[in-house]
Parts: C-alpha cells; structure tokens; sequence
C-alpha cells in the first residue's frame, strides 16, 4: 500500500486528490494537510466525505509528513512547496507538486511570470514535467514531479502532435481557452462571486497570463528545443469545471484529414486517457466532467490554410488531481490507470 500525504487537501485540487484516492486500491492517504483547518474533521469541510473519511485535518510539516509518505502531493498555492522542499524530504519521499515552482526551466522566467523569489531554485532542473502521455520514462524514475497546469494540459496535448511533426507554422499559433471557475481555487474572491461570474464570460490575463510561458517551454521541446512564442488567451466562464481549448495554427503542408488524423492516432491511438474524436466531433467539457480523458479534435479550413484544433478536459482531474495520481502511479510502479478509470459523468 502506498502511504500517501496531501498537503493542501482542503482546497478544490485537494479534495479532488481525495475523491481519487479514496477509489485507489494500492493508495491510503495518511495526512490531510491544511492551513486553515488544523484539528478539525476533513469529513466537517467536505461533506461529501462523511463516513468516508475519518481523519483530522493536520498542518503542512513536510519534514514529519516525508517520514510518514511514500508520496507527498502538494496542492498549494504557487511558491510554497519551493519553500518547503529540502534535500533530506527528497531523499525520504517523492513530491508531486501541483502548483507551478517546477514547471519552468528557467528561473528568472519563473520569477518575471510569478512575481515570486523562487526559493528552491536547486531543485528545478532535477524536476520532471508530469505529462504523463509526453514524459512518461523519466516520470518513473523521478523524485520531484512538476504537475502541468489546467489550461496547459489540454492546450499541450492538443497541439503536441501538430507541432511534433512539424505540420504546422509555430510563429502563428494561437491558443483560446476557457475555465469553469473551480480553476480559480476555493479561496474566496470578489472576482469569483456568483453574481460576478453567473451569465457572463471575460476574458482575463491577457497576453500576460502565467501559463503562456508554460506552453511555450513544452511545445518549444517538441519542435526544436527553445521555447515558441504564441497567443494564449483565457476566459472565465460560469460552469463549475472544464477547459475548453480551441487553438489555431497555419499549415506549412498541403495535408488531408487523413494525413493529420494519422498523426493523432500515431501519438495518441494507445494512451488510455487522450480519446481523438470521430470526424466531426467537437470536443465538449461536458463529455469529460469528473473524469481523467482529454478529448480532442480538428478540422481543416482549406480557405484560411489553418488548422482548428479543439481540446476538453476536466480543470480538477487531468488539469489537476487526476494528472497527479497518473504521475504517482508511474513513480510508484502501478498501472497508470489505477484509480483514474471512472467514467465522465453527465448530467
Ligand atoms: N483548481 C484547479 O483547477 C487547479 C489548481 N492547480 C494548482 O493546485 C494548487 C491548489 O489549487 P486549488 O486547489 O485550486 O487552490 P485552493 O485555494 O482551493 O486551495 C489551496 C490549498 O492550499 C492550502 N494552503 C494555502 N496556503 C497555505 C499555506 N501557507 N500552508 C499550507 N497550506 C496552505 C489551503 O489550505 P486551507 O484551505 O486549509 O487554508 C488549501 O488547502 C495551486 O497551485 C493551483 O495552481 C493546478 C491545476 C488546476
Ligand atoms: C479560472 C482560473 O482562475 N484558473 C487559474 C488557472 C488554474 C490553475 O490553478 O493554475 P495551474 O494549473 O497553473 O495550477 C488561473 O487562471 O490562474
């Protein structure tokens, strides 16, 4: 059995890491960390939880916690697993990190993003980026896993192939997403208000949005080894969870339905949770809710000579929590799918 901690259990990602583990038949989750619930029943914060989990919420003590673990998640905000981490933590347990302090190689342009001092930046290069579908071998044998984000998720996976086999032009890749806005946390803000969200989309964190440079590194080491540039515009829309991503590049070939969905299928046919749609079909968030699949899709505009590429998933479970538990299976030698095989949920 895998001894598991949670440092951050009581926010959305944690209590999504919960519901998961709960479901794992090699996993047991033994610290419920949390800030401002300490000695209170986690079962007393979600409710959802009564007569399933009995346990007390505790503090974020990671050297204790690293004795304890096999695997510690870190499901706080930006910048406090970098403050936490040691050499000793890393020696005793594996750290999945799902905030953003590993994800970037290059600290100064983690610093310029996050407006944030990095406070271990001697761990960054060791880390792994989590994505499991691109990274898998060195996730395995890895002790510091980099959780990718929600938006970059489903806006790496899909993307990658395009990029990949080089079909399309780099230079003009333009990302659009949206977020339910369980993507912005349970911590409470005025943005974030009902009456603030309900019946209304913006966009926001335009041009300047912190996943931009995440996008960029990943599809950069896909193409060429340095990072792109492109457009990535979010918006926040007023449904619980779900990313949409419709992103647009132009081709650099003259290439056929065929010809691309003979690329997806090259890189996506075997994995488990990317499901390449049938001809026609977009991707929809709804078709994806509560569940660990990406769901992707394109079409060709012969006019423009741009491809559309559509991609959905679930912000909370392969944005978020559910990505994490893939990376735990594959650094603990479990089948990567344990745990993650429930299907999406509707309504
Ligand atoms: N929400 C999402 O869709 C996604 C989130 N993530 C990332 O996961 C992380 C958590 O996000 P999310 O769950 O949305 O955020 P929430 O705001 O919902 O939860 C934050 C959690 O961190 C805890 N916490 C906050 N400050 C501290 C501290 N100083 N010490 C210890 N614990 C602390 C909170 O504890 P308490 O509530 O007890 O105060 C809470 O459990 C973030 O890094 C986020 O970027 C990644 C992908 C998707
Ligand atoms: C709707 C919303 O606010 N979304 C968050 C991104 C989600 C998230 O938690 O970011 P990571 O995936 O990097 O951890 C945002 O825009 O900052």
């Amino acid at each position: 059995m895998v001894k598991v901690g949670i440092i951050g259990a009581t926010g959305y990602a944690g209590q999504e890491l919960v519901r998961i583990l709960l479901g794992h038949k090699d996993a047991e989750i033994v610290w419920y960390g949390s800030r401002s619930y300490i000695d209170q029943e986690y079962a007393s914060v979600y409710r959802n939880m009564f007569q399933l989990v009995d346990a007390k919420c505790m503090d974020d003590n990671m050297d204790e916690l690293s004795k304890q673990a096999d695997v510690i998640f870190t499901a706080t905000p930006q910048g406090l697993c970098a403050s936490l981490v040691n050499e000793q933590i890393l020696s005793n347990t594996k750290i999945v990190d799902l905030s953003a302090d590993f994800r970037i190689k290059d600290v100064a342009t983690y610093e310029k993003w996050y407006n944030l001092e990095h406070k271990s930046p001697q761990f960054i290069e060791e880390a792994v980026y989590g994505l499991c579908e691109i990274n898998r071998e060195d996730i395995k044998k890895a002790r510091l896993i980099a959780n990718p984000g929600c938006y970059t998720t489903c806006s790496i996976l899909s993307l990658y192939p395009l990029v990949k086999e080089r079909l399309v032009d780099v230079d003009t890749i333009i990302v659009d997403a949206k977020s339910g806005t369980s993507g912005a946390g349970r911590g409470a803000k005025v943005a974030n208000l009902y009456c603030e969200v309900n019946e209304s989309i913006k966009a926001y964190g335009v041009t300047t949005h912190r996943h931009t440079p995440e996008i960029e590194e990943q599809l950069g080491y896909a193409y060429d080894g340095t990072p792109l540039t492109i457009n990535f515009t979010p918006h926040l829309v007023p449904m619980n969870r779900g990313i949409l991503v419709t992103a647009y590049a132009k081709l650099v070939k003259d290439v056929s339905y065929e010809d691309i969905k003979a690329v997806y299928d090259k890189y996506y046919g075997k994995e488990r949770f990317v499901r390449v749609l049938e001809k026609g079909v977009c991707p929809e968030t709804r078709w994806v809710e509560g569940s660990n699949y990406v769901d992707v899709n394109f079409v060709i505009d012969p006019r423009t000579k741009r491809v559309v590429v559509m991609g959905a998933m679930d912000n909370l479970v392969k944005g978020a929590a559910g990505q994490a538990v893939q990376n735990m299976n594959l650094i603990m030698g479990l089948p990567e799918e344990e745990g993650l095989l429930m299907p999406p949920m509707f309504p």
